[in-house]
């Protein structure tokens, strides 16, 4: 595939190296205004950028035809407008707050332990997120996606980062130096403590997650999920 990436930090850096093993061509590494690049031969556009780049710079492929794969985390408040938008040009389109198999692994199990704790009020869920210092939002879009999986199957009114409201499900986030990314939801009770964890040990799961992605959605037109990737 010959693939733009935009946004070079991190994340464009480890997709970089992971695709080329995989033999695919990196043609743009845009760290700035979109406008400027030629998208023509772009087999898909990979944007792990900015939040406040995103919505632009994804919205600017599906014009141009060019199926993107999006991990920026902190603009979802957009995601049905920038769907619509990929369905209007006729484009393709996979966001993900999470690329990597292991947490996509992890949200089943996430779903399938919060349908098992309807029946025990006596459990009190709570999520913590622990990141690197330079993670620009919080919580993470992964704690955001697992709280959302959790309000499926509870009678909680919603999520709060340090919320202490008995209603909403209190989420932590911690930031700490050179953590790629660690992910806990825990039912705690006066007797006891249930805990499920993800912890990534480097940012390669999340980059090779999105290349998967990127090679699955080539010939494909349409708005997809990681779900319909890998399962
Ligand atoms: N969905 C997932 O699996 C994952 C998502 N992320 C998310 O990906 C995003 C990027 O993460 P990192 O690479 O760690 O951040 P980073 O800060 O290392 O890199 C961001 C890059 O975006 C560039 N940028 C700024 N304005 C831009 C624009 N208008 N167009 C294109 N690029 C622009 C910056 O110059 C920088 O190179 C974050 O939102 C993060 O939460 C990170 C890891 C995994
Ligand atoms: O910013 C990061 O680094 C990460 N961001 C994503 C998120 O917000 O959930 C995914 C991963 O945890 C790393």
């Amino acid at each position: 595939m010959k693939i733009a990436l935009l946004g070079y930090g991190k994340m464009g850096k480890t997709i970089e190296r992971l695709a080329e093993e995989r033999g695919h061509e990196i043609v743009y590494r845009i760290k700035g205004n979109i406008d400027n690049f030629d998208l023509s031969n772009i087999d898909v556009a990979i944007d792990f950028s900015i939040p406040d780049a995103a919505f632009k710079n994804i919205t600017t492929c599906f014009e141009q035809q060019v199926p993107v794969i999006s991990g920026t985390t902190g603009w979802l408040e957009r995601y049905e407008e920038a769907a619509d938008l990929c369905r209007k040009y006729n484009a393709a389109f996979i966001y993900a707050s999470n690329f990597s198999l292991g947490v996509n692994l992890f949200f089943e199990l996430n779903r399938q332990l919060s349908k098992l704790m309807r029946s025990f009020p006596e459990y009190k869920v709570a999520i913590e997120e622990i990141h690197h210092t330079q993670k620009l939002d919080a919580p993470s879009g992964t704690a955001i996606t697992l709280a959302e999986q959790i309000l499926e199957n509870s009678e909680k009114k919603g999520w709060k980062l340090d919320g202490t409201d008995e209603n909403e499900i209190p989420v932590t986030a911690k930031r700490i130096e050179n953590v790629p990314g660690t992910h806990v939801v825990s039912y705690d009770s006066p007797v006891d403590t249930i805990k499920i964890e993800h912890i990534a040990h480097s940012r390669d799961g999340f980059a090779l997650g999105a290349i998967i992605a990127a090679e699955w959605l080539q010939n494909k037109k349409g708005v997809y999920s990681m779900k319909d990737v890998l399962f």
